[in-house]
């Protein structure tokens, strides 16, 4: 197929430089062959970064992906099949511009810096693949979250109609599938449906990451495309993959596909599924209103997803307009005197008769901690596993008013945790996982690999392992999007004007130690670790 160019040009043309003035937030050494070696706060030890960073004028900073030509020169190119293909030839550019980048920073001042930018994906004019020695593998870890099926049918559908190619191989179970379990060869007939159901018809599963037992698996069936969908975790055991592949020299393009139900995934701007469970979350927070709204004193609790992060409750909170308080990790709380949750809950139960509460899984682990000194266990991955802050909080709660104050008050807790998580993702979910599945499979015909997909600013890009692995969104309690959550519930903040102004002059040390645009919080209210 096609003809074959036997100059493997570099991906960029440009220089690539030293950031270490510039990037106050990257600890970076200069190798001797001129390429920056990086560490993120964070990192797991483990994960080896040689980032490749290019200058251009006015402060302009490629933050680029590994290119299979990095470590295996000479190889040849072919032209895209897409060109040829009735329903992307009609477009008019349909193939990115080889120079095209995504700004991380869309808001600027007229003196800033043009920052970070991240390489465009999409379909480029030549391919370091032919279609028919394409050999892909897609597999699933970590949670479930809603769009795991999409993607999974998208990259399959993808792979055949853009590409024609024929050998895709799904690992059942997650990481430890690929030297533990059986493997499932996926075609469009056998992926057709599956849009339409939640979970992952392929498995998924937590902890058991062998590198070389991996490698050894990927090398012995041929696999020279693998598909990584998955969280934090995940990436970070796709980034070691992607080093022990290069480190053995095989022409094997390893892609990340973001998922997590949480959204707390650094740098894009949001994770497939996150949509469909907050919509979802709306049905529980409903049932809590309607049975508080019709008891005496009622009180409805929701205990929503977010082992580190608030997003799935402070949306929900947000959509919803029924919810009284939100309680997520970012926001520390406290239950009794002046200005705490029992205080408030008297005067919303005296003004309306009845209200509700939304708590982010994550939220008051110190507090319940306390009171049951235990709270260090683990899951097979090592994240941390938490205590129910919903059941405490409801005791607690049921304890101060009905034993304590002797109130009468009707309190039903809900916890619909699982359920918003293992239904099919909505619509807009299953285009962005589209979106996201098309960007992973030009990418790695492109022959680019060690990479993350995501938008980035409402712009699909390639992104390095290393920038989504080594800090992970969190809410900004200081920031526009938790001041709207609170002027919508009239909940205290919690927080003493000590905490506040503390909590602001810690995000302007940060920002102004930054890059602009490096880091810092969004419209979203999110903010990276690192900023903070
Ligand atoms: N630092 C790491 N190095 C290599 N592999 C890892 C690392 N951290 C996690 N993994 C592997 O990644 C897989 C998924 O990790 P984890 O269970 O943390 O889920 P996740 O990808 O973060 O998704 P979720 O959003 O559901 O938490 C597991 O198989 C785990 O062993
Ligand atoms: O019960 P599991 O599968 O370990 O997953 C629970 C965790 O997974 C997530 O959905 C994603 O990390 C978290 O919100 C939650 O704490
Ligand atoms: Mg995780």
């Amino acid at each position: 197929m096609g003809s074959i160019s036997n100059s493997s040009a570099p991906p960029t043309s440009n220089h690539i430089f030293d950031l270490r003035s510039s990037l106050s937030s990257v600890k970076a050494t200069v190798k001797s062959n001129g390429v920056l070696r990086r560490s993120g706060r964070g990192m797991a030890p483990e994960a080896k970064c040689e980032p490749k960073l290019v200058q251009g004028e006015a402060g302009y900073v490629l933050e680029d992906v590994p290119h299979l030509v990095d470590y295996i020169p000479n190889l040849p190119t072919h032209p895209n099949p897409l060109q040829d293909n009735p329903a992307y030839s009609v477009v008019k550019q349909y193939f990115v511009n080889m120079d095209d980048t995504v700004a991380q920073k869309i808001v600027v001042h007229k003196g800033s810096p043009r920052g970070t930018h991240f390489r465009r994906a999409g379909p480029r004019q030549r391919v370091y693949f032919e279609s028919d020695e394409v050999h892909a593998c897609i597999v699933t870890c970590g949670g479930l979250c809603p769009g795991l099926n999409t993607v999974i049918r998208e990259l399959v559908c993808g792979l055949s109609d853009m590409y024609g190619v024929t050998k895709i191989l799904g690992i059942e179970s997650g990481y430890k599938g690929f030297y533990a379990r059986n493997t499932i060869e996926l075609t469009p007939k056998s992926v057709n449906d599956i849009h339409k159901r939640g979970g992952t018809i392929i498995g998924t599963s937590r902890g058991g990451h062998d590198t070389s037992k991996i490698v050894d698996s990927i090398q012995d069936r041929g696999i020279n495309q693998v598909y990584i969908i998955g969280g934090d975790g995940t990436q970070k055991g796709a980034s070691v993959i992607f080093e022990e592949i290069k480190r053995r020299g095989l022409k094997v393009a390893v892609v990340g596909i973001p998922k997590t139900i949480d959204n707390d995934i650094a740098v894009i701007d949001k994770s497939f599924g996150f949509d469909t469970a907050v919509e979802e979350a709306q049905r529980a927070i409903n049932a809590a209103h309607v049975e508080a709204e019709s008891a005496e004193n009622g009180i409805g609790v929701v205990k929503l997803m977010g082992r580190y992060s608030g997003f799935i409750a402070m949306h929900a909170t947000l959509a919803s307009r029924d919810v009284d308080c939100c309680l997520i990790l970012e926001s520390p709380f406290y239950l009794e005197g002046k200005g705490g949750l029992f205080e408030f809950i008297e005067k919303r139960l005296k003004e309306n008769g009845h209200m509700v509460i939304v708590v982010a899984e994550g939220a008051g682990q110190e507090l319940i901690a306390e009171s049951m000194r235990s709270m260090h266990h683990e899951d097979a991955s090592g994240n941390k596993l938490l205590l129910d802050v919903g059941l405490w909080l409801s005791q607690n709660i049921k304890d101060h008013f009905s034993n304590k104050k002797k109130m009468t008050i009707t309190l039903k807790y809900i916890d619909p945790t699982y359920m918003i998580r293992a239904i099919p993702s909505n619509a807009s979910d299953n285009v962005y996982c589209t979106l996201l599945a098309h960007g992973a499979i030009h990418g790695a015909m492109a022959g680019y690999t060690g990479f993350t997909v995501g938008p980035v600013n409402g712009r699909h890009a390639y992104i390095p392992f290393y920038r989504v692995t080594e800090t992970r969104n969190k809410v900004v309690i200081t920031d526009r999007m938790w001041a709207r959550l609170l002027s919508s519930t009239n909940q205290p903040s919690f927080l003493c004007n000590k905490v506040i102004e503390e909590a602001k002059k810690e995000e302007e040390e940060t920002s102004t130690q930054l890059l602009e645009g490096e880091a810092g919080s969004t419209e979203n209210g999110m903010v990276n670790d690192a900023a903070r």
